[in-house]
Order: structure tokens, then C-alpha cells, then sequence
């Protein structure tokens, strides 16, 4: 799988949903990468404007990528492994209802750290309970805790 050659990595929010302020859209993105920044060397920093290395966008149906998203349901997201250009950039489902906080709708944390952990180069994992496990499943952003598997996974690949 490719990786990325640097440790520090440039984000932009390109797009938001409806469902949620621009602020809640922003503090979910933030936290999911710091999931990912507190199990590994790797450092993010969000960006305004300009072409940034992880891309981040809200989408319906055709968006341009070949990868049309399917409606409600099914389908949440998708990311780009890394590389230049859509390498790395996440997608999400504006056809979801998503949320910052309950079991309701579709958690944006927990959906972004997913999706962020294939931006960093990671695949699905077939551990139950792996934040990278294909299938989601609601937990308290609050008492979220990277589970070992993946743990391992992004030291894995970043050391
Ligand atoms: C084949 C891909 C494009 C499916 C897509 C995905 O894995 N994106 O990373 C996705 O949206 N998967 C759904 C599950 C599915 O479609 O059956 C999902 O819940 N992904 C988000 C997720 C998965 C595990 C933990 C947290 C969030
Ligand atoms: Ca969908
Ligand atoms: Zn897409
Ligand atoms: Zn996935």
C-alpha cells in the first residue's frame, strides 16, 4: 500500500453538509485526525484556501470520480489512498444525515477517522471492532479510543 513521504500532512474542507454548523463540521474533521495523530508521527494542519494534500469534500451521486455515491445509506464515504492529486482526498455521502453527537444518523468523527485512516494508506481490517473494519458502527465520540488493531496498523506503516 502507499504511503505518504512526509510526516507533516495539509488538510482543506472544500464542501460541507447542510445537516451541521461549518464549526461542528470542523471540530469532527479535527478530532478524527487526531486519532490518527496521537497513535502515530504524523501532524495535520487544516488550510483555508489552495490545493492541500487531503481534500475534503461533501457529494452526492456523480461528483466527478468515477465513484458515484448510492443515496441514503449503503455507502457512507470514500478516501484515496496517498499520492498526488485525489491521493488522499476523503468524500462523504450528502445524501447521509449526519451528526456530531447520539446514536442518530451517521457520526462525522467516526466516519472521517475511518475515511482518514484509507488517506494514510490503510485498507479495511477483518478485526471486529477495528475502526478500519468495513462496516459502521455507532460509538461515543466522547470515550472513543483507537482500537490496538489499528494502532498497530498506522505504526505499521509510519512507525
Ligand atoms: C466499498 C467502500 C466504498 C465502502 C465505504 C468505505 O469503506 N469507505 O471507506 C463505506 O461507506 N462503507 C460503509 C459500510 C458499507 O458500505 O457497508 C461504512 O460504513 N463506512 C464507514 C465506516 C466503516 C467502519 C467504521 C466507521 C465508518
Ligand atoms: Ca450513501
Ligand atoms: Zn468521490
Ligand atoms: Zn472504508
Amino acid at each position: 500500500n502507499p504511503k505518504w513521504d512526509k510526516t507533516h500532512l495539509t488538510y482543506r474542507i472544500e464542501s460541507y453538509t447542510r445537516d451541521l454548523h461549518q464549526t461542528e463540521v470542523q471540530g469532527a474533521i479535527r478530532k478524527a485526525f487526531e486519532v490518527w495523530s496521537n497513535a502515530s508521527p504524523l501532524t495535520f494542519e487544516e488550510k483555508n484556501e489552495g490545493t492541500q494534500d487531503i481534500m475534503i469534500s461533501f457529494n452526492v451521486r456523480d461528483h466527478g470520480d468515477n465513484s458515484p455515491f448510492d443515496g441514503p445509506s449503503g455507502v457512507l464515504a470514500h478516501a484515496f489512498q496517498p499520492g498526488k492529486y485525489i491521493g488522499g482526498d476523503a468524500h462523504f455521502d450528502d445524501e447521509e444525515h449526519w451528526t456530531v453527537q447520539g446514536p442518530k444518523g451517521t457520526n462525522l468523527f467516526l466516519v472521517a477517522a475511518h475515511e482518514f485512516g484509507h488517506s494514510l494508506g490503510l485498507s479495511h481490517s477483518n478485526e471486529p471492532g477495528a475502526l478500519m473494519y468495513p462496516t459502521y458502527s455507532y460509538q461515543d465520540p466522547r470515550t472513543f479510543q483507537l482500537p490496538q488493531d489499528d494502532i498497530n496498523g498506522i505504526q505499521t506503516v509510519y512507525g
